[in-house]
């Protein structure tokens, strides 16, 4: 695991309704947000600017929809990994699995995914609804978190057109113990491909975030109103790698089921490190990409070398031999076949607990 465990969460309350852009407690919070993204990578959002049921409901519908049988599940395929259907076993038991609703913010995406797990029935609408008001709160919630950090730098004048151009999946995710009554490790240490995630879940401990620049895992104490807001692999370019991604894991040993839910926001737009991030300190790291194109890239990379964050380096990174000619690398391919809130390994298989893991439409 390495580093050592802390208790004391860097939590920044995002839901106090006297925070207006230009106030001194949105310019101090927004300061904050900046501060934490730089110095740990991720911070815990205290937000409950929605209804509390909402917490309740968009669990129910993850139970509904993670138990159904997984000739059902499998049918939510899509090409862009990471997006569909997800799971791992051990003893040929299911011990992680997630379903992905791409752009769940919209609730003809939610229907259209709805009406594929439940061919049958006439009435999905409070499923549809339910994950869509979930999927659309936690839009809100990422939007706030873009405008501080874009305004924190001075670059607001990008966050409009980055706002709608961004692209949101939501990821159901369920765990349990193993068979052998071991604790569930699969979802090892990675980071997202994403701009931002956002997870979120139920009561049960599991999630780990390392502090990068402690070098030190806290455990994620999970509260309804509690989210781990997490840089992934595209904002680390975007900042010129003052925010760098966030490594993150899962280690669950409660005998109750885990149910998280992921949401990660992507980039429609060409991404490119803003002139103002670049200095004599921070010399430009990164050349402007397509976020597509590094999703497809991260598919065809090693297994062992997915869940790092050097693959960004690898695609779209300035060397010190590239630096003369910053041309960007090649646009994602058509129609686009990339993608994934997460890089997790896809076969990290250990000698204990035999892993057998399956991942498809990745
Ligand atoms: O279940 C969690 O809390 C983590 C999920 C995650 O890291 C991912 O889906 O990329
Ligand atoms: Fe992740």
């Amino acid at each position: 695991m390495g580093g050592n465990e802390t208790q004391d969460l860097p939590v920044i309350n995002l839901s106090d309704k006297n925070m207006k852009p230009g106030t001194e407690l949105w310019n101090s919070t927004r300061n904050s947000v900046r501060e934490a993204m730089e110095h740990h990578g991720w911070f815990v959002a205290e937000y409950n600017s929605f209804p509390a049921e909402l917490h309740k409901s968009v669990l129910e519908a993850s139970k509904e929809l993670l138990d159904l049988p997984p000739e059902v599940k499998v049918k939510n395929e899509n090409h862009k990994a990471g997006h569909g259907y997800i799971t791992m076993s051990s003893d040929d038991q299911p011990v992680h699995e997630g379903l992905g609703i791409d752009q769940a913010n919209d609730i003809q995406q939610c229907r259209r995914f709805s009406s594929l797990m439940w061919p049958d029935h006439h009435n999905n609408d409070r499923f549809c609804e339910t994950v869509n008001a979930y999927a659309k709160m936690q839009a809100e919630l990422e939007q706030l978190v873009i405008r501080m950090l874009f305004e924190s730098y001075n670059l607001e004048r990008y966050t409009e057109k980055h706002i709608r151009g961004s692209r949101y999946l939501l990821r159901l995710l369920k765990y349990r113990r193993l068979p052998n009554g071991e604790p569930n490790r699969k979802f090892i240490s990675h980071t997202d491909k994403s701009f931002i995630s956002i997870l979120h879940q139920n009561h049960i401990t599991g999630l780990m975030l390392k502090s990068e620049k402690e070098d030190v895992w806290y455990p994620f104490i999970p509260s309804p109103t509690k989210f781990a807001v997490i840089a992934g692999d595209a904002i680390m370019a975007w900042s010129n790698d003052r925010i760098k991604s966030c490594y993150h894991k899962v280690e669950m040993e409660s005998v109750e089921m885990r149910y998280s839910f992921g949401f990660f926001s992507f980039q429609e737009n060409m991404i490119s490190t803003p002139e103002e991030m670049v200095d004599k300190d921070h010399p430009l790291a990164y050349k402007p990409f397509h976020h597509d194109g590094l999703l497809a890239f991260y598919e065809t990379v090693e297994v062992h070398l997915k869940a790092h964050r050097t693959m960004t380096k690898a695609y779209c990174g300035i060397t010190a031999s590239s630096s003369e000619s910053v041309s960007p690398p090649p646009p994602p391919p058509q129609p686009s076949s990339s993608s994934s809130g997460d890089s997790r390994e896809k076969t990290a298989s250990r000698s204990s607990d035999a892993i057998s893991q399956k991942i498809t439409n990745t």
